[in-house]
């Protein structure tokens, strides 16, 4: 994987955040439809500082997801800078960094929480959870325990622990990838629609983790397709249209606003 050249942070950036993206553009290259050129972010800027959530809306197609995947360099950006705070206190442009270190940011910093559970085959439930642990470094026993707990916060029964992940149902999977996602809490959770496949009362149990989690310190930038969880859980409502930020603002001003090309269930 090619990365962007590294360049120095600029000095406006603000202090206490985490994530900071500037001009961030990614294009995509159909090579099957004559090399059509999608854009798909025109430069966009954010901020999320610790304990806050930022919650991404707008219509289909506006970006969403493009996004949050160039923030886990899933996409390599096509121009601009992601600016991540580390742990020690660093700034790094996750956009122009080496490949072994976003594997060591990932592992120990940022999280990314999508709707499908990429369950290895024959591992267990508890195993799958547990692994996620000792991956950011908990010791084995802990991880084993943190992931006990974190299962029965999200309701997957003690008696489906022991099953392959695999052979589990959607939203049972959803459950474990968040369990996951969230057992070592990551200072930067991404999250695509987590909670998509949940029937009401599973939903508020995750959501509840969630908000958990943000009380600890934890930033979080999410893709929810529910005006509700978006209330509940976001300080701050990011609306982008067509790869560009439309409006910023707190949730109860930006979801009211009928002018803004919202599209979120109730
Ligand atoms: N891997 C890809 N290859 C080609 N085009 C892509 C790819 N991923 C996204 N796109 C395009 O980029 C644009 C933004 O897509 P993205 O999935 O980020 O939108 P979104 O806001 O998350 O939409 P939704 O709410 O429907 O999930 C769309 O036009 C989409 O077709």
């Amino acid at each position: 994987m090619t990365t962007l050249q590294p360049s120095a942070p600029p000095a406006d950036l603000p202090a206490g955040s985490v994530l900071s993206v500037r001009g961030l553009r990614k294009d995509f290259t159909l090579h099957t439809i004559d090399g059509r050129v999608v854009e798909a972010l025109h430069g966009v800027d954010l901020d999320v500082a610790p304990g806050e959530h930022v919650a991404l809306a707008g219509t289909s197609g506006a970006g969403k997801s493009t996004l949050l995947r160039c923030v886990y360099r899933t996409y390599l950006a096509g121009g601009g800078h992601i600016w991540f705070r580390t742990a020690a206190g660093d700034l790094v442009d996750v956009a122009a960094l080496p490949d072994a270190t976003v594997a060591d940011l990932r592992g120990h910093e940022i999280g990314y929480v999508s709707q499908f559970l990429k369950a290895q085959p024959r591992r267990s439930v508890l195993t799958t959870v547990a692994s996620a642990g000792t991956a950011r470094g908990m010791a084995r026993d802990a991880a084993r325990e943190a992931a006990a707990a974190a299962l029965r916060q999200v309701g997957i029964a003690e008696h489906l622990w022991d099953m392959h992940a695999t052979v589990l149902s959607g939203g049972q999977k959803q459950r474990v990838n968040i369990a996951a996602g969230t057992i070592a809490p990551p200072r930067l959770l991404l999250l695509d629609e987590p909670v998509s496949a949940l029937d009401p009362a599973n939903r508020s149990a995750v959501l509840d983790l969630i908000a958990r989690l943000e009380r600890t310190g934890t930033a979080v930038l999410s893709v929810f397709h529910d005006l509700d969880a978006i209330e509940r859980l976001a300080t701050r409502v990011v609306v982008l249209g067509g790869g560009r930020v439309l409006a910023s603002g707190p949730p109860e001003q930006i979801l009211r606003d009928s002018s803004l090309p919202l599209e979120v269930a109730r």
